[in-house]
Formats: C-alpha cells, structure tokens, sequence
C-alpha cells in the first residue's frame, strides 16, 4: 500500500519521508537513490512535525489512529487506509491518458467496484487521446499567438474543442494537424 502512494507521491512531489521498521524492496531502492528519506523505525509522536501531508498506512490500526490525530491536531492534511473517515481527503482510482487525468471515486462505498469503473473508462479513452489532447494543446497555443481580436479568438479556441473538428477517431489512430492545416483552419473559421 505505502510503495503505491510513494510511487504516486514521487510523480509530483521529491520530499517523501517514509517512517517504518520495515521497508518494500522498492522503496529500499528510492531511499538508495536519494529520491526519498526512509527512517526505520516505528512512528512516534512528532515525526509529522513540518509535514504538509500525511499518509497512514501501518498494518495496525491504533498507529493509523495515533498518526491521524496528530495530523488532526497539526492540521496537516491526512488519508488513513484503513479508516478513512479518519483523514480528510481518499484517493480516486486514476487512469491517465498523457494531459487527460481521469479520477473515479466511489467516495469510499467500494475501492475495487472504482478500479472496475477505470478498468471499463480504459476502452473508451484510449492511447489516441494523448496525441489528440497534444495537437489540441498545440493548436490553442496557435489560435492564442495569431488571433489578437478577443472575441474572435475565443470563438475559435472554443470551435477547435467542439465535435467534428480536431477529435480523436472512435478507431483507429490519431492524425494531428500539420501547422500550415492549422493555419488554414484557423483562416477559413475566423469571424469578425
Ligand atoms: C481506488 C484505489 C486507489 C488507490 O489506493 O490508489 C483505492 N483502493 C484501491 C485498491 C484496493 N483497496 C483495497 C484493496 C484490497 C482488496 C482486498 O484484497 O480485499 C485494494 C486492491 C489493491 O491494493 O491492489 C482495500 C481497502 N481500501 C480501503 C479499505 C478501507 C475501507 O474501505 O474502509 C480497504 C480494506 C482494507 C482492509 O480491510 O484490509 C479504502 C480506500 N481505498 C481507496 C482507494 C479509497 C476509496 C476509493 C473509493 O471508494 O472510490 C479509500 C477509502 C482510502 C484511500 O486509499 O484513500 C485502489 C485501486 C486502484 C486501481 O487499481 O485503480
Ligand atoms: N486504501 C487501500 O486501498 C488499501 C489497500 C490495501 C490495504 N489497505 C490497508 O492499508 C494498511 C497497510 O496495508 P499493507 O497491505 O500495505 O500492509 P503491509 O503489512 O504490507 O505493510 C504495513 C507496513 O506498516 C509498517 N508498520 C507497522 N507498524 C508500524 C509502526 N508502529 N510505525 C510505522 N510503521 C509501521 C510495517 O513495518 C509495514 O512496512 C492496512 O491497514 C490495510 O488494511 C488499504
């Protein structure tokens, strides 16, 4: 459970602190790296001291319940696996597509029953969309730099999002626009 969440941490953030007597061999191999601090030991009162977020993950609930209520009683922000009403925030199962992030909750009524609804999301937001939301990030920056009217401009950024324009295919692969398409588009769309 703890190597998932530090996988997840080590994505966005590179100051992890791991606190356990005993330590996944992956997480062993981060802390060798440099890429988190592992101290081994059991959890004591006033290790969060400092910390911005808290995860409690110990296969015993009272040391769970002990982290949350200093996490309670410092403000920091908590998720307790095993209680979760005892924190303040749960994790959605996520899937990702390149920039498209999509988060499934159940808001705690089933963990796996979210993995399940990810699984199904899997099919229909596939591979394609990480080069559809790259060329439709591309062709925004574009519409941005070369249409100074306001008005205008916002009616092509909106136009370009819209059905039948720059989509992703319901099969099959992606085709992303060359800049002189681009161009072209954004002539014969413009209005004054
Ligand atoms: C979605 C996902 C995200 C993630 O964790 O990243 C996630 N759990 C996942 C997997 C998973 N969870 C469990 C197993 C073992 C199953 C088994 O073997 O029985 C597995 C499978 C595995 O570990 O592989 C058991 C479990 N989970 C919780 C409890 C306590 C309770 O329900 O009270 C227990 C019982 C523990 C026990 O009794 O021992 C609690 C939570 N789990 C949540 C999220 C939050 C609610 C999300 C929601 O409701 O939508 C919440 C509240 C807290 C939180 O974690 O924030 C991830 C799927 C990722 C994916 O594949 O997409
Ligand atoms: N939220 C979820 O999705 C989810 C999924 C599976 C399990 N869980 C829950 O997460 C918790 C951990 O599950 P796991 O499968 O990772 O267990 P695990 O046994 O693999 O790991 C538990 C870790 O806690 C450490 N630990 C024990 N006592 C400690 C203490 N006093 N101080 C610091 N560290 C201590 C152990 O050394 C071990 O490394 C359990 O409460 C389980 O019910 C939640």
């Amino acid at each position: 459970m703890a190597e998932r969440k530090v996988k997840e941490l080590l994505a966005g953030s590179p100051l992890v602190t791991v606190i356990s007597p005993t330590a996944t061999p992956a997480l062993r191999q981060y802390h060798e790296q440099g890429k988190l601090k592992w101290v081994p030991r059991e959890y004591a009162e006033g290790d969060l001291e400092g910390a911005f977020m808290v995860h409690a993950a110990a296969n015993d609930p009272e040391v769970n319940k002990s982290v949350s209520a200093e996490a309670k009683a410092r403000g920091i922000l908590a998720n307790v696996a095993d209680h979760p009403d005892l924190g303040s925030f749960i994790h959605p199962s996520v899937l990702r597509r390149g920039r498209l992030l999509i988060a499934v909750s159940t808001s705690g009524a089933g963990p796996l029953a979210a993995r399940t609804i990810r699984k199904k999301l899997e099919n229909d937001f596939g591979t394609e969309y990480e080069e559809y939301l790259d060329a439709l990030y591309f062709m925004r920056k574009m519409i941005q730099e070369q249409v100074s009217n306001s008005a205008a401009r916002q009616k092509l950024l909106r136009k370009a999002s819209s059905p039948g324009v720059l989509e992703p295919p319901s099969q099959g692969e992606f085709r992303p626009w060359s800049p002189e398409e681009i161009k072209q588009w954004i002539n014969d769309n413009q209005e004054e």
